[in-house]
């Protein structure tokens, strides 16, 4: 695929960025030589990527951005702002920029950018480094049906991807951009349990890992919903009743509702607060 000749710089080199880079290099989608990571300090972990996924890793300061065909914005929302106000007048206007930050708007984006510069919002999940992302994609108006097969090739090599519109993007950070937090929570406690039941931790570790990994692939390979999937599960007065009833007693199921849609009105702040600092 076209893919393998083009240059990709992450502007921003944290988990995100080294999650999305460890999985395409993996995948051997794009050569790690194509790829650049840059910060604005912390040499050790530039030194450290080069190392353990042979990428090309520079300070900010010393990047050729016009040599990128794909540009990740991989910074908090906080340094968005001056990220792109620097990065903005560099720009070819074939380089196709692709943002992961939460709650940045294709609308932000291409307010701060020159004009057409095409633009996607993008939300991964940390789960990209060993490919198991479900990534959204939310072109912006300049967006060419070849740049968003170029993205969807790109995060296609992390996991699943599906395009959206600007308005579920909010949403869907709450679920698949948090998410993968909501299930470790999950699991901590799980294994918390086992363990103070005398299971020895790594079995325990084991254990809950691999129930919640059945779990998660009885949905997609079955095709069964998981209520239906539930009921089988539970026979009438039998542990998983006694189970689902103290879910149900402490609210667990609100409890996931809540979290997701806390997620996705933080999301729609941080928009609201970056278009109120920058308009
Ligand atoms: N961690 C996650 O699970 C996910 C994170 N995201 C988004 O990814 C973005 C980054 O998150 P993390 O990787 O967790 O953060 P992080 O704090 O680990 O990494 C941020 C990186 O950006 C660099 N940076 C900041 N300003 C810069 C600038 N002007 N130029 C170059 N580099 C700069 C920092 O040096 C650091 O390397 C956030 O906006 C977040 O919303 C999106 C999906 C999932
Ligand atoms: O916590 C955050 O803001 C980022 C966005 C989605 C996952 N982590």
């Amino acid at each position: 695929m076209m893919l393998q000749k083009k240059k990709v710089l992450f502007i921003g080199a944290g988990s995100m960025a080294e999650a999305i880079a460890a999985g395409i290099v993996q995948q051997n989608k794009v050569p790690p030589n194509h790829i650049t990571m840059t910060n604005k300090q912390d040499e050790q972990r530039r030194v450290q990527l080069m190392k353990d996924y042979h990428v090309i890793s520079l300070p900010i300061e010393e990047t050729e951005v016009q040599e990128a065909d794909l540009i990740v914005l991989a910074m908090k929302p906080k340094d968005a702002a001056s990220a792109i106000a620097a990065l903005a007048p560099k720009l070819l206007p074939h380089q196709l920029l692709l943002s992961v930050i939460a709650g940045v708007t294709t609308t932000f984006l291409e307010g701060m950018l020159p004009l057409e510069q095409p633009v996607i919002r993008v939300m991964p999940n940390t789960s990209s480094t060993i490919g198991e992302s479900i990534t959204a994609l939310t072109p912006g108006v300049a967006v060419s049906a070849d740049h968003l097969q170029l993205a969807r090739t790109l995060f296609e090599s992390i996991g699943g991807v599906t395009v959206i519109n600007e308005q579920q993007m909010d949403v869907f950070t709450g679920i698949a951009g948090s998410g993968p937090a909501y299930i470790y929570y999950v699991l901590e406690h799980m294994e918390e349990t086992a363990k103070q039941e005398g299971i020895p931790p790594e079995l325990a570790r084991e254990i809950v890992a691999q129930t919640v990994l059945g779990a998660s692939k009885m949905v997609l390979e079955t095709k069964t919903s998981p209520r239906t999937l539930r009921k089988k599960v539970t026979s009438p007065n039998g542990t998983t009743a006694a189970g689902v009833d103290a879910l149900k007693q402490h609210g667990a199921g609100m409890a996931f509702t809540e979290a997701i849609l806390r997620a996705k009105n933080r999301s729609t702040a941080i928009a609201k607060e970056l278009e109120m600092l920058h308009s």
